[in-house]
């Protein structure tokens, strides 16, 4: 498979730069200067794109590959790849679901802590040397908040098996009520934040999804509410959200994602109530492994004819 040229769209794991540089004929797209003459000249070897959370394929890129067979996310969500130009012109699509489901749900349920019990502000207060003029303030419970989730697919499930375990009662909102279910199905947004205390974002993000933590949701959560974004930056109208928390009607945030990474709003770096996070939420040395080992795994099978592992398209 030496031949076959593959894109990496921008720099993600060096595992996975190393082993597609060893399988294939890799070209590196953020080394590159000028990329409408480096699409021009190979346009006719790349057959393959290796995107991310950050870079994928969009219809520009699709459509300047006329040979490109395949593009393997190294990535769950697809917001980046444009599923629909790949399903017209008969591109396949990968992504990296299951293995990063556990990481995610657990940096969800870090971020609850973090936020209520305020972990973060609280070792910054030993660290500074406050602790000697005096003791930390108190904090909120966790244990029995009321945890609403949007979007109960495997990440949102994963999140609310591990609220339970904390006794929190589970609420959720999703496109279509599950069946057989023993959590509480909100049809509405707006009425799932009135009836939490903590709310989750685990949904994709669609044109649906987009800004779907608004000023409305953000005021039904409440100044006692806590939004936890482990989806993508523009599910919330971050600028919405900062008003809110700047001026006390909202609660709390726990980030892990925003609407313009890596620049993350200044704002915030002042706020006690909020813990902020570099989009880490499958960044463990074993998730990323696994993911970088589907990735290949998904290459090597659409290559070699097999079916793919994680096929999307
Ligand atoms: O954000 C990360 C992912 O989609 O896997």
């Amino acid at each position: 498979m030496e031949s076959i040229g593959v894109l990496m769209a921008c720099p993600m794991n060096t595992y996975l730069e190393q082993e597609l540089e060893r399988r294939f004929n890799l070209f590196k797209f953020w080394t590159v200067s000028d990329k409408t003459q480096f699409l021009k000249a190979q346009q006719n070897n790349i057959r393959a794109v290796v995107g991310n959370a950050t870079a994928g394929a969009d219809a520009e890129l699709i459509d300047a590959l006329p040979k490109l067979e395949i593009v393997s996310s190294f990535s769950v969500g697809l917001d980046k790849v444009d599923v629909a130009k790949c399903k017209e012109k008969g591109v396949r699509v990968t992504n990296t679901p299951d293995v990063l489901t556990d990481d995610v749900a657990d940096l969800a349920i870090g971020l609850m802590l973090a936020v209520l019990r305020r972990l973060c502000e609280s070792d910054r207060y030993v660290r500074s040397g406050k602790w000697k003029k005096g003791d930390y303030k108190l904090t909120t419970k966790f244990t029995g908040k009321t945890v609403g989730i949007i979007g109960l697919g495997r990440i949102g499930m994963a999140v609310a098996k591990r609220a339970e375990a904390f006794s929190c009662p589970i609420n959720y909102y999703s496109r279509t009520e599950k069946p057989n279910l023993k959590y509480k199905y909100y049809p509405s947004v707006v009425e799932l934040a009135s009836n939490c205390h903590i709310l989750v974002v685990a949904c994709p993000l669609t044109e649906e999804t987009r800004h779907i933590i608004n000023r409305e949701v953000i005021d039904a959560l409440g100044p006692k509410g806590v939004l936890i974004n482990i989806g993508r930056g523009p599910h919330v109208d971050e600028r919405e959200l900062l008003s809110a928390l700047v001026e006390g009607r909202l609660g709390g945030a726990g980030l892990d994602v925003f609407e313009n990474e890596p620049h993350v709003p200044e704002e915030l770096f002042g706020l006690e109530n909020v813990v902020l996070m570099p989009h880490v939420g499958s960044g463990t040395v074993e998730t990323r492994k696994t993911m970088a080992d589907l990735v290949l795994g998904n290459l090597e099978a659409h290559f070699l004819n097999k079916p793919l592992l994680t096929p999307v398209v």
